[in-house]
């Protein structure tokens, strides 16, 4: 039976990036991976989605903010086959970078689906592997809704497969996801239909940043459906689709996309097969250190539920290897004040707690919050004046800023640098005393009065 120091069982963020710490500290490992390397993040999430994202944002140059600038207008429609070949192969140069970083630290890859055999023991191919560590990091999954006709729509998996851009879409949540897609869909010239539970998308985030959504989406779409709740799907005989909602009206689409959240990917693991405890809505339960209820089995990322990004899952698997291989017996991921951007149209970027959390955490007399909004200069010469909104939460006598949101143009290329100014502690006074960089927008995060 071949052995190995450490496995991974997924060859997504997570599992790469710490099966590649490992090697560098002469651990012997593995990444065992069932479809594609490189994971969810790479083939049908962040990358594709990014990359979307930008042709909606050309797109959106072209047709809101090209003409007052003086370029001529006009039908540009995307070349859709042009884009998924571009998309697919940087995707592919993206997947094939991996190799090279495997040979350089010895990392071998197992292709095949894993299943638990016990708690040291997995098989692949019908082959047993054994290992002293096993690393669980086999991502999360789309959630479908349980009602008739699910099955007629898509789900982001799925989304990044189609080959031709519908003419009219309904996107079902409120997230992350939901947000993205309308937003990409809504800018590539596609009727795009956002269906939300409640009365906004983005519920938990700071109220800032939902008026500031809810704002752009009111002047310039997609069109939104508030308290909307879907009952179930009809394929029509022209190939269309029914979704009704439980209010009794029906809109009819092209495609439907359910963002409605993602759960733990263990299908097919075998978990129970080892002392593994999974909690009730799935994941993986793990310490602080991500140490699973079995010695020796760990696992980071999507799995356990705890942060669902991907530099969430690569910078705790590092730390685990680090804690296992190189000999630093806590060294563990801090997952307070992590940055996140939602590439939505303007995007969002939000450190830290908003002001509902802090005065939760802190009481009202403690928290002070500044606050900005101003239009976008690059929108500004233009008739689509877009609104960028930002606030500062800070506590405390000497002002520590504990939370940072924005919602406007540039937003998610402004706020990785202000992580680590919070991470470190800093104070609004930290922030006046830098001095601007202007013109820009970022400029308004430390001169706010
Ligand atoms: C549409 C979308 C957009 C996103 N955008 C962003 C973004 O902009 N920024 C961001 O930070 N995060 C984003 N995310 C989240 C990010 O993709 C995940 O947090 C990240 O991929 C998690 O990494 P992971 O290693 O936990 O799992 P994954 O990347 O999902 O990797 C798990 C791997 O395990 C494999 N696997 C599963 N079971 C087995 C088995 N039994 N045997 C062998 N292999 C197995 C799977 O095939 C998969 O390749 C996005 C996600 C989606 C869906
Ligand atoms: N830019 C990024 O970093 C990025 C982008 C995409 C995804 N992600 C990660 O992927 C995770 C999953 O994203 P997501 O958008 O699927 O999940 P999410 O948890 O962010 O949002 C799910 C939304 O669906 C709504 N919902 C749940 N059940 C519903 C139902 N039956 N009908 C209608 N709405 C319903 C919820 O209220 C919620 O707003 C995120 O938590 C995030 O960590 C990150």
């Amino acid at each position: 039976m071949r052995e190995f120091d450490f496995i991974a069982i997924g060859g997504g963020s997570g599992g790469i990036a710490t099966m590649n710490r490992a090697a560098e500290y002469g651990a012997k490992t593995a990444v065992i991976e069932g479809k594609q390397l490189g994971g969810t993040c790479v083939n049908i999430g962040c990358v594709p989605k990014k990359i979307m994202w930008y042709a909606a944002q050309i797109s959106e140059a072209i047709h809101k903010y090209g003409p007052d600038y003086g370029f001529a207008t006009g039908e540009h429609k995307v070349d859709f086959p042009t884009l998924l070949k571009n998309r697919e192969a940087y995707i592919e140069r993206s997947r094939n970078s991996y190799a090279a970083g495997f040979e350089r630290r010895n990392v071998e890859v197992i292709e095949g689906h894993a299943r638990f055999v016990d708690n040291h023991t997995v098989e692949v191919n019908g082959e047993k592997i054994r290992a002293k560590h096993i690393l669980i990091a086999t991502g999360a999954k789309p959630v479908r809704p349980h009602i008739p006709g699910s099955e007629l729509g898509d789900v982001s998996d799925t989304f990044f497969e189609w080959q031709e851009l519908p003419k009219k879409v309904a996107v079902v949540g409120a997230g992350y996801i939901a947000i993205e897609l309308a937003g990409v869909l809504h800018n590539l010239g596609v009727d795009t239909h956002l269906f939300v539970r409640y009365d906004s998308p983005l519920r938990k985030y700071d109220t800032i940043i939902v008026d500031g959504i809810m704002q752009e989406i009111e002047k310039d779409g997609p069109t939104l459906h508030t308290h909307a709740r879907p009952k179930a799907v009809e394929k029509n005989a022209d190939g269309t689709l029914s979704l009704h909602l439980k209010d009794g009206s029906t809109e009819i689409v092209d495609k439907i996309i359910w963002a409605i959240g993602r759960t733990a990917n263990i299908d097919g693991l075998n978990i129970e097969a080892t002392d593994v405890k999974v909690s009730d809505k799935g994941f993986i339960i793990v310490d602080e250190y991500e140490n699973s209820s079995v010695d020796g089995i760990y696992a980071v990322g999507d799995v356990n539920g705890k942060k669902m990004l991907t530099p969430v899952a690569i910078a705790a698997g590092r730390r685990l290897s680090e804690r296992l291989f190189n000999n630093k017996p806590t060294e563990k991921l801090d997952y307070a004040n992590i940055p996140t951007v939602v590439f939505s149209h303007p995007p969002i970027g939000t450190i830290g707690l908003t002001e509902k959390e802090a005065v939760e955490a802190h009481g009202e007399d403690k928290v002070k919050v500044y606050q900005s909004s101003f239009a976008s200069m690059y929108t500004a010469v233009t008739s689509h004046r877009q609104q960028v909104k930002m606030k500062l939460v800070c506590v405390g006598e000497n002002e520590k800023v504990i939370g940072l949101h924005g919602i406007g143009y540039g937003v998610d290329e402004m706020i990785q640098g202000f992580a680590v100014a919070i991470k470190m502690g800093a104070t609004k006074t930290d922030f006046d005393n830098t001095v601007a960089i202007h013109p820009t927008g970022a400029e308004e995060f430390v001169t706010m009065r």
